[in-house]
C-alpha cells in the first residue's frame, strides 16, 4: 500500500497520457462485462463500440500497455482485463474512507460497485456526534475529531468527500495531513492540495447544466428549421449535435480539480 504523500500513480511515471488513463476505465466496464458472457476474444472494433471509443484510439491506448492483439484473433479478454487492472492499481485492496455522511456519503457507503472494482469502503467519518456508532451500510460511522487515527489506522489513502461545501476544504485539509494523497470531492467547491495530492470532482449538475445547453441548442435548430423550411444543404440537426462527452471525448463525467 503506497500511502507517502508523494506517491504518483506509475501510470503516469510510465508516461500514459492521461486521456488513455482516463479511458482505460470504460475498456475495463467493457472487457469485464465480455468476461462475464464468457467471451474469450475481441475485436478493437468490437470492443471499441462497446466502451464508446474510436477504434483507433483504442489501438493507441493499448500500445502504451504493450497490447498489440493478435491479427485475425483480436485481444485475449482475460489478459486484457488482467493487464488494465494492474495498470490501474487495481489488483491491490484500496481502502477508501467517506466523510460526511449525509444524503450522498451515506448512498456512496451502500454502493456496492466499489468493493467489485477493488474499493473498499473501510471508513465512515462524520462530524454529527449523533451519528456515531450509528451502522450505515453495515458500518459504524466514526466521529471526525478521530478523522487522523480512522485514516492510519485503515491506511486509507483514498478520501470521499461528502461534505457541504463550507466544511470541504478543511476535511481536505485533514485528510492530507493524515496521510491521504487522493481525493474525490463530491462538495462544489475547488479544493487547495499539496504538490503530490491528487483531486478529482464529481458535479452532477455541470452534466446537467451541459445537457440543458445542448437541449436549448436543440431546441432553437429545430424552431429555426421549422421556420425556414427543409434545408437539403444542411446538416441533419442529430450530426450538429451528437458530440460524445466523456473521455473520448471533450467533457469527462469525473473532472480534474
Ligand atoms: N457531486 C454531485 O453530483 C453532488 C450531488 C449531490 C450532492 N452533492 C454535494 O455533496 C455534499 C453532501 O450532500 P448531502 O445531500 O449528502 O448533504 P447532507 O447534509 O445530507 O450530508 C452532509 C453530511 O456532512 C456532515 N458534515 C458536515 N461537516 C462535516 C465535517 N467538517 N466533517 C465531517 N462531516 C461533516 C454532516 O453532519 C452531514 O451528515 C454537498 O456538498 C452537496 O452539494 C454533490
Amino acid at each position: 500500500m503506497a500511502t507517502g504523500r508523494n506517491h504518483r500513480p506509475a501510470t503516469r511515471s510510465r508516461g500514459i497520457p492521461e486521456a488513455t488513463v482516463a479511458r482505460l476505465p470504460l475498456y475495463l466496464r467493457a472487457l469485464t462485462a465480455l468476461s462475464e458472457r464468457s467471451v474469450p476474444t475481441v475485436s478493437s472494433e468490437e470492443l471499441a463500440a462497446a466502451a464508446g471509443v474510436n477504434s483507433a484510439k483504442l489501438r493507441k491506448d493499448f500500445s502504451y500497455l504493450g497490447s498489440y492483439g493478435t491479427r485475425g484473433v483480436g485481444y485475449d479478454v482475460e489478459y486484457l482485463v488482467y493487464q488494465i487492472s494492474r495498470e490501474l492499481g487495481l489488483t491491490q485492496d484500496w481502502p477508501v474512507a467517506i466523510v460526511g455522511i449525509g444524503n450522498l456519503g451515506a448512498a456512496l457507503a451502500n454502493y456496492g460497485g466499489f468493493a467489485s472494482r477493488g474499493f473498499r469502503v473501510a471508513a465512515l467519518i462524520d462530524a454529527d456526534p449523533a451519528m456515531a456508532g450509528t451502522p450505515v451500510a453495515g458500518i459504524p460511522v466514526q466521529h471526525a475529531d478521530d478523522l487522523d487515527r480512522i485514516i492510519s489506522e485503515n491506511g486509507v489513502s483514498i478520501g470521499v468527500i461528502t461534505t457541504p461545501p463550507g466544511a470541504a476544504q478543511q476535511v481536505c485539509d485533514r485528510l492530507v495531513a493524515a496521510g491521504v494523497t487522493s481525493i474525490l470531492n463530491f462538495a462544489p467547491t475547488v479544493l487547495s492540495v499539496p504538490d503530490g495530492v491528487d483531486v478529482r470532482k464529481v458535479d452532477l449538475s455541470i452534466e446537467l447544466q451541459i445537457l440543458a445547453f445542448h437541449e436549448q441548442r436543440k431546441a432553437g435548430e429545430e424552431a429555426a428549421s421549422a421556420d425556414s423550411g427543409p434545408d437539403p444543404a444542411a446538416p441533419p440537426v442529430r450530426a450538429a449535435t451528437s458530440s460524445r462527452k466523456g473521455p473520448d471525448g471533450d467533457m469527462p463525467a469525473v473532472m480534474p480539480a
